[in-house]
Order: structure tokens, then C-alpha cells, then sequence
């Protein structure tokens, strides 16, 4: 075990979706070191332990360097997700992380999402600038360190990768990050390493390793001391059932050690659940696992390391919870644990949509997105979406909150049918696994929404407009009037009535026909023939009268407050000089 009780860093892979994340933990995994006398690869559960020695092998490393860091264990699942949901300590549970780019690709979305998250979480990181192997006329070289294989491709080759690494280098620095290739980096603290490497042939894998060690050594060994003895701390990654243990929890324990035979509390649903460990079991060797025995049974654990436990009453537990071993301290571990699942980050509005998410983390995370798009939240939850999330929705006001967002969680089969009832038909439930794309779906699905709404209420509201009557173009004189026009500005619709310039009322548009048509709008410029209800040409109306539309009251004050940014230049002239003449004498009108 560890050298001065410092422990193995716990490592979280992460980067855009298909660049390579997988196939670089598998690398990793699975390299040729596996079997090699050099402290062996070990398999964890939900975690890999790749040993100082065998590093040290891979990179050609003599014994002579002093490391401290006993070797990575690799989280076997790679991510944002992964890294979000798994917290320790109210941290990230990953203490130091792979940003895999693609350098064909170079930077994309979830790029910049996950430098966020390491960001946030002044989480140390190096980048693996994957898939070197496909820049054209690259020369392969198994497993070989970087700068081996690098100096064995030709000159355009060379040039093509620096080209791309500078790309990753200038997006970086768009975003705050100074960077450079690993082996120019002199300051660690100020500079991020990029280290070009693939999950497919090996080829920089060994730098990447080294880089990430010295990272840990510089900036983690404090936080890696562990009291080896003490009572252990983990976090839960699943709840799984297993034939012949019953429910297990697969756990990382970060701190201390947890023995068969311990009390622990662990975060249910409802609360801290205090239970006893029946049995620790942990990942047996590859060559030697078998179909009917899986795990090794041990008898206690000491951190860091991805286990297996079986304990009764574990079926509430939420995956992502924090797990303490119970020293005579028992009272003071369900408090630290029901403090920590009440601990949610989440900040909440009197109004807003709903969220939910299958654990804390997760839950953390899709607020903290939905925040720094300024979309409120009202509710948030850890679990499946049930009846009373739908019955709770119903009772809110505004269309646009009767909304649920939920995470990585699922939605109960009795709310799939209730939501198929008309009662609950403007309900909408937005799920998927990836936050930007729920995210995404649910801001499309609002901006349509209130698109609709304007468009209806425009159809509602009564639209300014000003004509002209114009000469010679006097088709009858009355019952109804049947005029030419000129649209002088604004927007002209049948049924409106219109109103002198000094504040008459003279008649109702009937209908309105633009070359022998009929039409039902008319703008700015147009001139048309319409139908008058109510005036006699020469009385109430002359050639050459301005008129308006008349517009209520009501319809002026939306108009005015609401709408007018989306009325062009005429309309709004029109509206102005209408309201001019009705507050003529009375100031306040439509105000
Ligand atoms: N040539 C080459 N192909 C690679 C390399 N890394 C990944 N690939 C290929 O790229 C594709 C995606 O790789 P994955 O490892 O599944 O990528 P990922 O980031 O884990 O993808 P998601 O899990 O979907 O986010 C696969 O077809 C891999 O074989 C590499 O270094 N070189």
C-alpha cells in the first residue's frame, strides 16, 4: 500500500461524445503491462488500479525518480456525468482528470462543457489530444512514448499535428486556459499539458500517464493522505442486485477502511439508512474470474479502491451517496449524511419549472446548467418522476412552468398513462440522459411556446394603422362606402373601425380588395379599395382624409408595453399619432 499513507488518485476520463474516451480507458486497462512482474494492472470494481511500477515501466522511468503517488485508479466509467454525479465530500470524487480531444476534431461542444465542469471544480486535468494515428501519413508505433513515435514521422506529418495542436492551443486561451504541448511545459501550475495520443495504438499513453502523475505529485499529495486505519469513507456507484448476495452497493472508498462486520450509514431515498456489512468483495483477476464467481470475498478494504459490498436494507439506497463507517459515532455520521443530501445545491424560485434526477450529483449538475441559462427552478427532487410531481404541476399557473425536466431518472409507468389523460394534457415532461440535449429539447419546445402565444395574441390585439382616401377613386358613395385607399403606415385588417384625425368615429372597414382580390391584411404603401360601413362620401369622409384605425384602450396599453419592439417603424408611428389625438384630452388614455 501506499508510501507516508498517500493514496492513489482517483482519475474521471472526459470529453465530446466519440472522441475517444472509451478506447483510451480500455488502452489504458488492457496495456501490455498487464502481465508484467511490474505490479500488475489490478481490476477493481468499477475502477482500475494502474500501480507506480508498471507507469514507471511504460515510460522508461529509472527508480531513481521519487514518486510518492502509489499509481491512478481509473474510474472504469468515463464522462461528465460520471464526474458530476460522483461526489465526495461535497467535491467531485475524481481528484484529477483526463479532457480527451479529438485532434482531427479539435474542440466541440461538450468540450467547452467539460472544461467548465473542471473549472468549477478547480479540478487538475491534463488533455489527451486523441486519434494521432489518423493524421494522414501517420506511421504507427505500438505503445510507443510520444516523443519516440513523433520523431519517427516525417516533416509534413510533424506539421500537421503541430498545426492542430496549435487549434486546441488558441481555443484554450479563448477560454482563459494557457496550454501547451506536455514535454514544452515548464510551469505545470500555469500551463495545461496536451499530450497527443491514441486510445487505439498505445502511442503517447505512457506520457499521459507520467504528466498525470506528476500532477497528483504536485498538486494532490496533501489531499491524498489517509488516516489507513481510520473508519472508512466511500461513494456509492451502484445499487445493483446479484444472485446470491442479494443487493450490493459498488463503491469507491476513498478514505479509511471498511471490514466485513462494520455499521455504516449510507443515504436512502428517505434518509440515512444504517446497516451492517455482511460481506466485502472485490474484482477477482481477470485470467482467474469465472462465470459463477466473480469476486474474491475479503475480509476489510483499505482506500482507495472500487469494492463490492453486500449489507441488508440496501434497497433504498441512491447511487451517488456518500457511505461513512460507524466508529461509536453514530449519531454524528446520520447527521453528516442526511446533511449532505440536504446539502443540494440547487437554487430555488418561488416560480419555475421542476427538476429531478436519479442522485444529488446529477441533480447538481442540470441546475447549475439550467442557472447559467437564467431558466428558474422551482422544484427539485432525487427519484423517478411520480403521480404527485404530475398532481403538483397541474396546480401551477403559467403554462410554461407545468414542466418537468428530469435527468437520468425514470418516469413511473402510472405517469406515462396518467399523462396520456386530457386532464393533463399541457404537462410536459422532458427526460434523457445527456443535460444539454434535455436542456436544449426543453428550451426549443419554450421559445416555440411563447412564439405562439405573441403570434396569438398579435392576431388578438387590434394593429394601428393610418390611410389616406384617395382622388378619383370613389366606387360608391354610401351603404357601405366603397372607397380607394392609400396605407399610409401600419398594418390595415377588415372589421376594424376608423376614427377622423379629430377623434370621430366614421365607420367600419367591411372588406378590402388589392386588384380585384380580396384581401385580409394591407401594409405600408398599398393601395386598395375598401368597403366603409356607416359613411357617406362628402359627409362624414372627403378624398383626401387621413384616418386611423381605432384602437380600444386595452389593445393600446399591450401595444405600447409589450409589443411594440415587435411592430415595425410605420406601425408604431401610426399607434403614436393615434394615441396623441385620443390623449388630447385626456392625458392618461391608454396609459
Ligand atoms: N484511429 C483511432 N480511432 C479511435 C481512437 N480513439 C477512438 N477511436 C475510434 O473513435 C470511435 C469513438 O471512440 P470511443 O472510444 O467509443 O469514444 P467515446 O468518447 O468513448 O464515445 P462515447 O462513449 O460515445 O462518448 C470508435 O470508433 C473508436 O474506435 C484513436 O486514438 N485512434
Amino acid at each position: 500500500m501506499a508510501k507516508n499513507n498517500i493514496r492513489t488518485p482517483i482519475v474521471c476520463v472526459l470529453g465530446h461524445v466519440d472522441h475517444g474516451k472509451t478506447s483510451l480507458l480500455d488502452k489504458i486497462r488492457g496495456s501490455q503491462v498487464v502481465n508484467t512482474e511490474a505490479g500488475a494492472i489490478t481490476q477493481h470494481i468499477g475502477a482500475t488500479l494502474i500501480p507506480i511500477d508498471a507507469i514507471r515501466k511504460m515510460s522508461g522511468l529509472t527508480g531513481k525518480t521519487e514518486i510518492t503517488i502509489p499509481g491512478l485508479l481509473f474510474i472504469d466509467t468515463p464522462g461528465h456525468r460520471a464526474f458530476t454525479t460522483l461526489r465526495a465530500r461535497g467535491g467531485a470524487l475524481a481528484e484529477i482528470a483526463i479532457l480527451v480531444i479529438d485532434i482531427n476534431e479539435g474542440f466541440k461542444q461538450q468540450t467547452q462543457e467539460a472544461l467548465q465542469i473542471l473549472r468549477n471544480c478547480k479540478t487538475p486535468f491534463v488533455i489527451a489530444a486523441t486519434k494521432v494515428d489518423r493524421i494522414p501519413g501517420w506511421r504507427v508505433h505500438p505503445d510507443e512514448p510520444f516523443q519516440k513515435t513523433y520523431a519517427k514521422q516525417n516533416e509534413r506529418v510533424q506539421g500537421i499535428l503541430e498545426t492542430r495542436l496549435y487549434e486546441i492551443v488558441g481555443e484554450l486561451s479563448d477560454l482563459g486556459f494557457n496550454s501547451e504541448r506536455y514535454d514544452r511545459v515548464r510551469d505545470f501550475a500555469r500551463n495545461i499539458a496536451i499530450v497527443p495520443s491514441s486510445g487505439i495504438t498505445g502511442e503517447g499513453i505512457p506520457d499521459l500517464l507520467m504528466v498525470m502523475i506528476g500532477l497528483a505529485e504536485r498538486y494532490l499529495t496533501e489531499s491524498l493522505k489517509i488516516t489507513a486505519d481510520g473508519p472508512g469513507q466511500g461513494t456509492v456507484l451502484e445499487v445493483k442486485e446479484e444472485r446470491g448476495l442479494g443487493m450490493t452497493l459498488d463503491l469507491i472508498l476513498y478514505d479509511g477502511t471498511l471490514s466485513v462486520g462494520d455499521e455504516i450509514g449510507v443515504a436512502g431515498a428517505s434518509g440515512c439508512i444504517v446497516t451492517k456489512v455482511r460481506s466485502v468483495l472485490k474484482a477477482r483477476p481477470m485470467k482467474e474470474m469465472l462465470i459463477e464467481d466473480r469476486f474474491e470475498r475479503v475480509k476489510s478494504v483499505t482506500a482507495a479502491a472500487g469494492i463490492k459490498l453486500a449489507a441488508p436494507n440496501l434497497d433504498e439506497v441512491i447511487s451517488g451517496s456518500p457511505l461513512r463507517v460507524i466508529k461509536g459515532n453514530r449519531d454524528e455520521v446520520i447527521d453528516a449524511i442526511n446533511a449532505e443530501m440536504q446539502a443540494v445545491n440547487v437554487k430555488l424560485s418561488n416560480l419555475g419549472i421542476s427538476i429531478k434526477a436519479d442522485t444529488i450529483g446529477a441533480l447538481e449538475a442540470l441546475s447549475k446548467e439550467l442557472e447559467a441559462k437564467e431558466i428558474e427552478i422551482m422544484r427539485a427532487d432525487v427519484g423517478p418522476v411520480s403521480r404527485h410531481d404530475i398532481i403538483e404541476l397541474e396546480t401551477m399557473r403559467e403554462p410554461l412552468h407545468k414542466v418537468i425536466i428530469c435527468f437520468a431518472t425514470d418516469i413511473l409507468p402510472d405517469v406515462e398513462e396518467m399523462l396520456k389523460h386530457p386532464r393533463y394534457a399541457d404537462i410536459k415532461v422532458f427526460s434523457g440522459n445527456i443535460i444539454y440535449r434535455v436542456i436544449d429539447d426543453y428550451i426549443e419546445w419554450r421559445d416555440e411556446e411563447i412564439r405562439r402565444r405573441e403570434a396569438q395574441q398579435f392576431e388578438a390585439i387590434i394593429m394601428p394603422a393610418k390611410i389616406q382616401l384617395l382622388p378619383n377613386c370613389i366606387f360608391r358613395q354610401s351603404d357601405p362606402a366603397v372607397v380607394g385607399v392609400r396605407i399610409l403606415g401600419g398594418l390595415l385588417r377588415p372589421k376594424v373601425h376608423l376614427m377622423s384625425l379629430d377623434g370621430r368615429s366614421v365607420g367600419t372597414v367591411k372588406m378590402m380588395q388589392d386588384k380585384g382580390e380580396t384581401v385580409t391584411e394591407a401594409t405600408e404603401g398599398m393601395e386598395i379599395a375598401v368597403s366603409i360601413e356607416g359613411p357617406t362620401v362628402g359627409r362624414q369622409i372627403h378624398v383626401g382624409d387621413t384616418l386611423y384605425v381605432e384602437i380600444p384602450e386595452r389593445h393600446v396599453k399591450v401595444l405600447e408595453r409589450e409589443m411594440l419592439s415587435h411592430i415595425n417603424v410605420s406601425s408604431q408611428e401610426a399607434l403614436s399619432e393615434y394615441a396623441l389625438i385620443r390623449r388630447r384630452d385626456n392625458p392618461f388614455w391608454g396609459k
